[in-house]
């Protein structure tokens, strides 16, 4: 697990907002949400110390919320230097009650809990409600409240269970809020925060992606001076988009690795190598790697040991690929936000383990190579835009993102070669349907599922008992929510047909309806 950064060593230039992470699965969209307003933002340990945020002298800190309770023994805290600097602070639950408590309050377990849809009443005549309507509908996640809070702070919104649902500082300018404006199911959290970030703060908003960008190209030719760095290369846009920044960044001292893993939809290998070698002339070497991650799946069927399997054996390939290139010190990799938050790749929340991304928590302990991962903080609409202003094809940037793990998560049960064709072919039927009937664009992630399980059909009058598949199609902007698509049944229709007359061994197509969360996007 890599630590959240303690804010590197670069002082950023421009107007900052730092994010003080406890272990909340949205910290990092708190900040995404701050960026979204063109502010920069970076997350940054909960305890960073106060000498430390003056000398990078942000315009503001925000305190995330986190799934301890802040007077349990052991639960993260923060420096209380922080309240002397005069920067403005706005604390978002876990990070509200752990201020209140550190400035003398009192924390305790609520008679209720709150979770999800709460009306909020709310007054409006001060700089961070500053044109809200009276009352509207937050998003609510906690069980702890803030009492005897009257001497020092001013209560600015009110629920029918929190009676500090917002509050303020009567001499410093800090802020407390219950609910979380970062979430997209509280309404005007963005007119909320972008009040704290311009108003409070004094934010101009003139940050953009492009000088993201700009930043990273200097931190990597920094780092990797002369020598030179291997690229995981899946196709995807997450990686497309790390290989761009590297070539921008170093040039020729780039490698591009594609590992053939065996996993791979229909056709990818030779649309990777065509893109690669024909469009973008990149320096490509192909592995054909398909017998090594059969023989380090062969009997594993948890999907935790699949994925660390999965892991292990890409370090292993890259580390024999790169015997043959000359200094190969770094590896880079298209690691994004949500596959570091979702392996617990958070140690000061902590943040819950939700599964081991193969990129993240699925490597091996001894790697072999230091990590380049410029994507690391971001979303993948974020990438996106990225792989827009690096003028990447359209076609590339809105492919459907596609687990490194691939079919082996798809596949439930155990992986056989027999069973990835099976599902291999379905999930093309599918794929195709969705590109010609103009869907694919309208949907973020559509994928075939291959069940551990077999149900009788009757097909020309005999008795089946076969494969069945499950199709999952969601809509989600960064895939750390999301719903489930509500397709056209005639869609539905013909691809549960096309499947089940084409792909030898399936009698039955079932259709996935439930949202993340609960579930997640794949099966496994
Ligand atoms: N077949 C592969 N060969 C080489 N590297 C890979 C392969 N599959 C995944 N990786 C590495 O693992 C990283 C994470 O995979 P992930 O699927 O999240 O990203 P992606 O494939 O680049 O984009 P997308 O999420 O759109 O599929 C990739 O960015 C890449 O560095
Ligand atoms: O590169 C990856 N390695 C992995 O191990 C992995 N697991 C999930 N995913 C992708 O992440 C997004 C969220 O997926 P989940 O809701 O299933 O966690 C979805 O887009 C998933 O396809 C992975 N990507
Ligand atoms: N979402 C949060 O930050 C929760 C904070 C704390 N664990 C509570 O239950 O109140
Ligand atoms: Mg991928």
């Amino acid at each position: 697990m890599t630590p959240a950064p303690a804010a590197g060593s670069a002082i950023p230039s421009q107007d900052t907002i730092l994010v003080l992470d406890f272990g909340s699965q949205t910290a990092q969209l708190i900040a995404r949400r701050v960026r979204d307003q063109q502010v920069f933002c970076q997350l940054v340990r909960h305890d960073l110390s106060a000498a430390r945020i003056r000398e990078i002298n942000p315009k503001g800190l925000i305190l995330s919320g986190g799934p301890a309770s802040c007077y349990a023994p052991g639960a993260p805290q923060l420096d209380p230097g922080i309240f002397d600097l005069g920067i403005p602070i706005l604390g978002i639950c876990y990070g509200m009650q752990v201020s209140c408590r550190a400035l003398g309050c009192e924390v305790k377990p609520g008679k209720s809990r709150e979770f999800g849809h709460t009306e909020m009443h709310c007054d409006t005549d001060n700089a961070l409600f500053k044109g809200l309507p009276k009352s509207f509908t937050t998003w609510m996640s906690h069980g702890d409240r803030v009492e005897n809070l009257d001497t020092q702070f001013v209560v600015l919104a009110k629920t029918s269970d929190c009676p500090n649902a917002a509050i303020r500082h009567r001499e410093k300018p800090i802020y407390g809020l219950q609910f979380h404006p970062e979430v997209s199911h509280t309404q005007h959290g963005e007119h909320l925060l972008g009040n704290f970030i311009r108003n409070i703060c004094g934010c101009d908003g003139t940050w953009k992606i492009s000088s993201f960008i700009e930043q990273q190209i200097t931190e990597i030719r920094e780092r990797v001076g002369k020598r030179r760095v291997i690229c995981g290369l899946s196709g995807g846009v997450d990686s497309s988009v790390t290989a761009a920044l590297l070539y921008q960044s170093i040039g020729s001292q780039l490698t591009c690795i594609f590992v053939d893993n065996g996993l791979l939809r229909k056709g990818e290998r030779e649309q990777v190598e065509y893109e690669f070698s024909e469009h973008f002339k990149t320096d490509l070497h192909v592995v054909d790697a398909a017998d090594r991650f059969l023989d380090a799946l062969a009997g594993v069927s948890e999907p935790q040991a699949k994925r660390k399997a999965i892991g292990k054996t890409f370090i292993d390939v890259f580390k024999d690929e790169a015997r043959q290139i000359d200094d190969a010190h770094f590896l880079a990799q298209g690691t994004l936000y949500p596959d570091v938050i979702e392996s617990g790749g958070n140690p000061d929340g902590p943040s819950a383990t939700i599964k081991y991304h193969h990129n993240v928590g699925g490597l091996p302990a001894e790697l072999g190579f230091e990590l380049i991962e410029p994507l690391r903080m971001l979303f993948k609409d974020e990438v996106r835009r990225m792989g827009q202003e690096l003028g990447l094809p359209d076609g590339l940037i809105w492919r459907h993102p596609f687990p490194g793990p691939g079919l082996a998560v798809r596949c439930l049960g155990e992986i056989t070669k027999a069973r990835l064709d099976t599902l291999r072919e379905a999930d093309a039927v599918f794929t195709e349907e969705l590109h010609e009937t103009g869907t694919y664009r309208k949907v973020q992630q559509a994928f075939a599922v291959l069940l551990p399980l077999q149900t009788v059909g009757v097909m020309g009058d005999a008795r089946t008992y076969e494969d069945v598949i499950a199709l999952r199609s969601v809509d989600t902007d960064n895939f750390m929510t999301a719903d489930w698509s509500k397709l056209p049944y005639d869609l539905l229709q013909r691809v549960s047909t096309k499947i089940i007359n084409s792909v030898r061994g399936v009698n039955r197509v079932v259709y996935d309806i439930s949202s993340k969360p609960p579930s997640t996007i794949e099966w496994e």
